[in-house]
């Protein structure tokens, strides 16, 4: 019998190791690769990863692994998930070694100064490679816990599509395909920013509705801004759009979400990021994105908003009685179907 090929997963971080568990639960043999050689010696010996996925055992078919060189040379499929900050330094390397390979980002985030998301700067790198991303509300803890969840694979190569259901379909895990990888990654880097400003609303004890209406004008809003960059709106009403919106503005397993927490109770956004320890993608998309709206003139009053209290020094208050007091607008706007004229 020949031997299984294995997987490859980039990143030892908490959604790292969710998926190579997965991977592994459904008998695919792992490499999952880190920079860190002790953490991946730890791992090996431990079957744990206690920084950032502690009390989950990892399977015995994921080998924890620091030689990116040989991870790649081993695996034709891979899967990153390491933060937005670290993609490009990592990978661009061994652009050589990815030719032909399937290269599937995880990473919710937007490059500072390109605007370009994880899969663009997949495609520049490796030109020859065949690119998706998989997004949905996926909270890392949840998958590793075995919590009935849902995501999407999104591609043009419809038969890298099948392949990532292949080895990542299984009892409690379930992948939904989709050609629109631009609108999928979009929504899961977006939202991150939203989950910030719910977390806020909760630590400063604001209700339901508020908590409701700040969801939906969210959802509004993203997908303004996606249909202005030629994004499919249809998309944001998927898993990867309002699914991950509702997932990581309500729940405080969300580092974002936490983060907006934090400075709700007070503290600094600086204290709040290094309280938390892990990434939260969310306070870069923020800067890139108000940029970008403003260069692209599409309104954005929450990113105003949250860009305005967190870098100008305006007060809650003032954010609020802004946002409050602006123009009345229709409902549903971007896809203009109020009837009025
Ligand atoms: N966690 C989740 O629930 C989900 C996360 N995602 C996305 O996945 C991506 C990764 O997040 P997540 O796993 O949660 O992150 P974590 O905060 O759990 O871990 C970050 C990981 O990235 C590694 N890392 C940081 N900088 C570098 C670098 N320069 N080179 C190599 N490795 C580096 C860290 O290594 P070290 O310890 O050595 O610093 C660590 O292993 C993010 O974009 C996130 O939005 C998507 C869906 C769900
Ligand atoms: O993307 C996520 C859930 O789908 C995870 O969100 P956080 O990065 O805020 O934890």
């Amino acid at each position: 019998m020949t031997e299984q090929q294995p997987v490859a997963v980039l990143g030892g971080g908490s959604f790292g190791t969710a998926v190579a568990n997965l991977l592994a639960e459904n008998g695919v043999p792992v490499r999952q690769w880190m920079r860190d050689p002790e953490q991946a010696e730890a791992m090996r010996v431990n079957r744990e990863n206690p920084r950032y996925l502690k009390g989950i055992r990892v399977h015995d078919g994921v080998e924890p692994v620091n030689d990116l060189l040989a991870t790649l040379q081993a695996c034709d499929l891979i899967f990153v998930a390491l933060p937005s900050s670290a993609l490009r330094s990592v990978l661009a390397p061994h652009a050589e070694l990815l030719r032909g390979k399937g290269l599937v980002s995880l990473t919710k985030g937007i490059e500072a100064q390109s605007f370009k998301l994880m899969s663009q700067i997949l495609e520049e790198i490796a030109p020859q490679a065949r690119i998706g991303v998989l997004s949905g509300p996926n909270l890392a803890r949840e998958i590793a816990e075995h919590a009935l969840t849902a995501t999407v694979v999104a591609s043009e190569d419809e038969a890298l599509c099948q392949q990532v259901q292949a080895v990542l379909h299984g009892r409690t895990f379930r992948v939904y395909a989709s050609a629109d990888r631009f609108g999928v990654e979009l929504g899961g880097a977006l939202k991150n920013v939203y989950a910030i400003i719910a977390g806020m609303a909760v630590a400063l004890g604001m209700g339901e509705n508020t908590k409701s209406m700040l969801i939906t004008r969210a959802l509004a809003e993203m997908t303004r801004f996606a249909v202005s960059l030629g994004a499919n709106p249809m998309t944001f009403l998927g898993l990867a759009g309002v699914g991950d919106l509702i997932v990581t503005c309500s729940s405080p397993k969300s580092r974002n979400y936490q983060v907006g927490h934090a400075l709700g109770q007070g503290l600094s956004l600086e204290q709040a990021v290094s309280r938390l320890g892990e990434v939260a993608e969310g306070v870069n998309t923020l800067k890139v994105l108000k940029a970008k709206a403003q260069e692209v003139q599409v309104y954005m009053p929450l990113v105003a908003g949250l860009h305005a209290i967190l870098f100008e020094g305006r007060t809650l208050n003032q954010v609020i009685e802004h946002l409050m007091r602006a123009e009345p607008k229709t409902d549903v706007d971007f896809i203009s179907i109020s009837g009025f004229n």
